[in-house]
């Protein structure tokens, strides 16, 4: 489980300075799919960047099944990150010299995972094991990126805006992976994103607006990929 207390984060010095997350608390059950919804600028990727240890809020706490993360030296702070969460950005940050094998394979090294492979397989690109990323589609690149994120098995997978570079077809058919992935990999999803009808695949969705929650609330029926607006 996942507890975000009174957080905090402004950016900025002096006069400049700016409040972005104002206060904002916060628990993820393990294993939950939940979207955080808000408009540009509404503190969404901060927050996300917060619970994941990526940044470090002015004040406040973050607990992974009560242990206090922002405790943490910025040498203990990258092993938890290594250790429990993966990342999927909007960007794909694949390295350009190394095929699909390879790159999966470095997320793979983080946690000593000699069977990555299947994770390779999951999304799809069993056959594309030695292309490099620039002989791939925007969609396969992503899913690379997913299967490196999944290859050190994590508890958590963060996503920002994981659609945002691709096309309807594609994006749906990421999304539809990433769902597919969770019920076989049992992770917590942790999606951010502006597109509203994102929010109906997920069973929580949180709507963030200028630094703090404005709604939280579950779906009652969750819609698969293929069955939301775009
Ligand atoms: N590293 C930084 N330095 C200074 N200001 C920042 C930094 N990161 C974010 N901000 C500011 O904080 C505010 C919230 O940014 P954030 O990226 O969290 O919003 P967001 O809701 O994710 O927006 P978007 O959907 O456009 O990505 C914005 O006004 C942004 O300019």
């Amino acid at each position: 489980m996942i507890n975000a207390k009174d957080i905090i984060k402004s950016y900025g010095n002096g006069e400049s300075r700016f409040q972005v997350l104002k206060n904002i608390s916060l628990d993820i059950e393990d294993h939950d799919f939940v979207v955080i919804l808000g408009a540009s600028g509404s503190g969404k990727s901060t927050f996300l960047n917060v619970i994941s240890g990526l940044e470090r809020p002015d004040s406040g706490n973050v607990f992974y099944d009560g242990k206090d993360i922002t405790a943490f030296s910025d040498h203990e702070a990258t092993s938890f990150r290594k250790e429990n969460v993966g990342f999927i950005f909007q960007q794909y940050y694949l390295l350009p010299n190394l095929n699909v094998d390879k790159n999966v394979k470095m997320g793979a090294d983080l946690a000593d995972n000699k069977n990555y492979k299947t994770v390779i397989e999951a999304v799809g690109l069993g056959e594309k094991l030695h292309k490099y990323p620039s002989e791939l589609s925007g969609g396969e690149q992503q899913r690379v990126s997913i299967a490196r994120a999944l290859a050190k098995r994590p508890s958590v997978l963060f996503l920002d805006e994981p659609t945002g570079a691709l096309d309807e077809q594609t994006g749906r058919q990421v999304l539809d992976y990433i769902c597919k992935l969770q019920k076989e990999y049992d992770f917590t999803i942790i999606l951010v994103t502006h597109n509203l009808n994102i929010a109906e695949m997920a069973n929580t969705v949180i709507k963030m607006n200028s630094g703090k929650i404005s709604e939280i609330y579950t779906n009652k029926t969750k819609k698969n990929a293929y069955e939301i607006g775009w």
